[in-house]
């Protein structure tokens, strides 16, 4: 896969997606990235990227002609003869979550924008995203952060880029509900032991202690994922004895 990041701050990115698996996977040439800056694009002698809002108001606004030209110059690099999927991350977008990151993963080539300070010029988002997307209700500093998530998530996911020993199936959204508690060595640490049964060998009463902890936890913290989630006879079983004893 082939990313594309348009941004004021490449600098930002160095950290969360120069180490460990992300790393990993642009050295094993499964992933692309590049960061483009958009202030080599603007054609302002003083190297403005941004302006005072029209109709007043507190910030500064990315001014279109830098974002446009950093654009339609990156996009020429690109293989696809169609328009890439291009996009900009904002509180106002819809809200991110596992099946859009597992449909990102699909495709060969990524252009993600970068607003920052009030954001982008509406003509930039009108024009040239084809997806406004939010990480949750909050308003970060800019939209660098939220992309380097994205890129996490979707990066994961390409075929190749987890070894033998990480899986996804089960992680969190993966299986429609949230991912049971986890153990490692040692069995007792600090007074602190392991439930015994993840040590029994039994692989058939681990799977079912696994799913009732992931079914416990779902109901009490995000109810909401027991509705959507694909229930056993034995699932509904434990779920009406943890509702008997709450
Ligand atoms: C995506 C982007 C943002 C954001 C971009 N610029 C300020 N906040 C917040 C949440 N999700």
């Amino acid at each position: 896969m082939i990313i594309k990041v348009l941004t004021l701050f490449p600098e930002m990115f160095q950290g969360p997606l120069n180490v460990s698996i992300i790393k990993n996977a642009q050295e094993k040439g499964l992933l692309d990235i590049e960061y483009i800056n958009i202030r080599d694009f603007t054609d302002s002698k003083h190297k403005k990227v941004d302006d005072y809002p029209y109709g007043g108001g507190a910030g500064m606004v990315m001014t279109p002609q830098p974002i446009f030209d950093c654009y339609e110059s990156t996009i020429k690099t690109l293989h696809s003869s169609s328009k890439p999927r291009t996009i900009y991350c904002s509180p106002k977008g819809k809200t991110f979550h596992q099946e859009m990151a597992i449909e990102m993963a699909k495709e060969k080539e990524l252009v993600f924008i970068c607003g920052h300070y009030e954001g982008v010029d509406q003509r930039v988002i009108d024009e040239l995203i084809t997806d406004e997307i939010s990480i949750g209700d909050f308003v970060l500093t800019g939209g660098e952060l939220p992309v380097a998530v994205i890129i996490d998530t979707i990066a994961r996911l390409i075929p190749g880029v987890l070894g033998q020993q990480e899986s996804f199936q089960e992680e969190s959204f993966y299986s429609g509900l949230l991912e049971y508690p986890h153990y490692t060595r040692p069995q007792n640490f600090r007074g602190l032991t392991v439930p015994s049964v993840l040590f029994s060998g039994n692989h058939k009463e681990i799977e079912k202690w696994r799913r009732k902890k992931s079914l416990e936890i779902t109901l009490h913290r995000r109810p909401d994922l027991i509705e959507k989630a694909e229930l056993t006879e034995e699932d509904k079983k434990n779920i009406n004895a943890f509702k008997n004893h709450c």
